[in-house]
Order: structure tokens, then sequence, then C-alpha cells
């Protein structure tokens, strides 16, 4: 990992993730999914905890929702969690693969994927005093673009089909930062195929 500090301004989204399928073949699922998704925009690393991803922010979430999305289309009932982060001052702008074209890579592979997701995410826009006007803003968001589910302690609740959401996740994260207060951090939890989606998997 090379590491020339950034100082904050670099364009290098990261991603920390875990998938949790609850099946038997688990390792299957995990490593099947990771392998299935186009990768070669991103910078990715597995421990045995779980994922890091890094690159530009469309490729970010580009390979994440295609990663969810195969490891979903096995059926199993499968848990996702994971924090976005971009513009933290200690990031370092190695590992990024911020040359990339702008093409996505997995859209086409998985845009007629149809899959039902039930969600909670989280928005920290980091040193910005202006923090619960932004959330409450992006909250409205989801309500607009229709994955707003429920209000919650300690984060908001969304559903819908997976393309709907991760289309929200990405807008709002690029929306909850500014020119000023470049670091933001978004946490994602999400429960898919699990038995107590009644009607709406
Ligand atoms: C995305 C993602 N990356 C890593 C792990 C950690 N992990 C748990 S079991 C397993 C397979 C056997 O090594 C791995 C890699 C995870 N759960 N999800």
């Amino acid at each position: 990992m090379k590491s020339s500090l950034s100082c904050g301004t670099s364009p290098i989204v990261g991603l920390r993730f875990s998938i949790h399928p609850m099946a038997d073949n688990f390792v299957e699922i995990i490593k099947g999914a990771l392998s299935k998704a186009d990768t070669s925009n991103v910078w990715m690393h597995t421990d045995d905890v779980s994922t890091v991803m890094r690159g530009k922010e469309i490729h970010v979430f580009d390979t994440a929702k295609a990663i969810v999305l195969h490891a979903a289309a096995t059926g199993a009932h499968v848990a996702f969690n994971g924090t976005f982060s971009i513009g933290c001052p200690g990031d370092t702008t190695g590992d990024s693969y911020l040359e990339k074209e702008d093409v996505l890579v997995n859209e086409p592979n998985v845009k007629d994927y149809r899959q039902y997701v039930s969600s909670q995410f989280g928005l920290y826009p980091m040193n910005n005093p202006d923090y619960m006007a932004i959330i409450y803003k992006e909250v409205e968001r989801a309500k607009e673009c229709g994955v707003f589910n429920e209000s919650m302690h300690y984060a908001s609740g969304l559903h819908g089909d997976i393309h709907d959401v991760f289309a929200f996740l990405e807008e709002t994260f690029m929306h909850a930062r500014s020119e000023q207060n470049k670091h933001l951090v978004m946490t994602v939890n999400m429960s898919i195929n699990s038995p107590s989606h009644k009607g709406g998997s």
C-alpha cells in the first residue's frame, strides 16, 4: 500500500464491507459474489472479516451493487453491511485506481436483476456544524425518490428494488458533502431474501 498523504482533497471513495449469507455454503456465496463481479475498476482486498474497495465513486457503487446482487441471486438470506468514506484527511492516495475511465462495467450485467432489499443508512457529514440540516434534507430526498421506509433511532430505513436503493445511496453520498466539508462517512446495512419480508420480495 502506497502512503502519500492527500490532506482530505482526494476524490477517492473507500468502502469497507462484509456479506453474511445465512446459509451453510456461505464461503461459496461470499467468494462467488466477489469473483463474479467485475472488479477491474477498483482496488480491492479481502480478509477474514471484511473486504475493502477503493476507487472513483461511480465504480465503487457499481461494483458494490454487483457483488450484493450476485450474492442475492443465490437465493440465500444475505446481510450486507458497509461503511463508505470520502475526503478523510488521513486518507492516502494509493490503491485508488483513479485513472479508470467513467464506463460502468457491472451495470450492463446486472441491470435486469430484480431484488427487493430492506436497508438502513446513516450519514455522518464530518466536521460540519450543519450536519442535522444535511441529514434531514437527505431523508427528504429519500422520500422524494420513493425509497424511504421508516424513521428510527440512529439510522433511516430505506427499501425497494436494489437499483433504486443504490441509486439513492450514491446520490445522497454525493449531496451530503461540499467543497467546505469534504469528509463524509455513510453506513449502510441491507437485508436481502429475509423471511421477514412478507410480500415485498
Ligand atoms: C465481503 C466480505 N469479505 C470478507 C468477509 C470475511 N469472510 C468471512 S467467511 C469468508 C470466506 C472464507 O474465507 C470471508 C472472506 C465477508 N464475510 N464478506
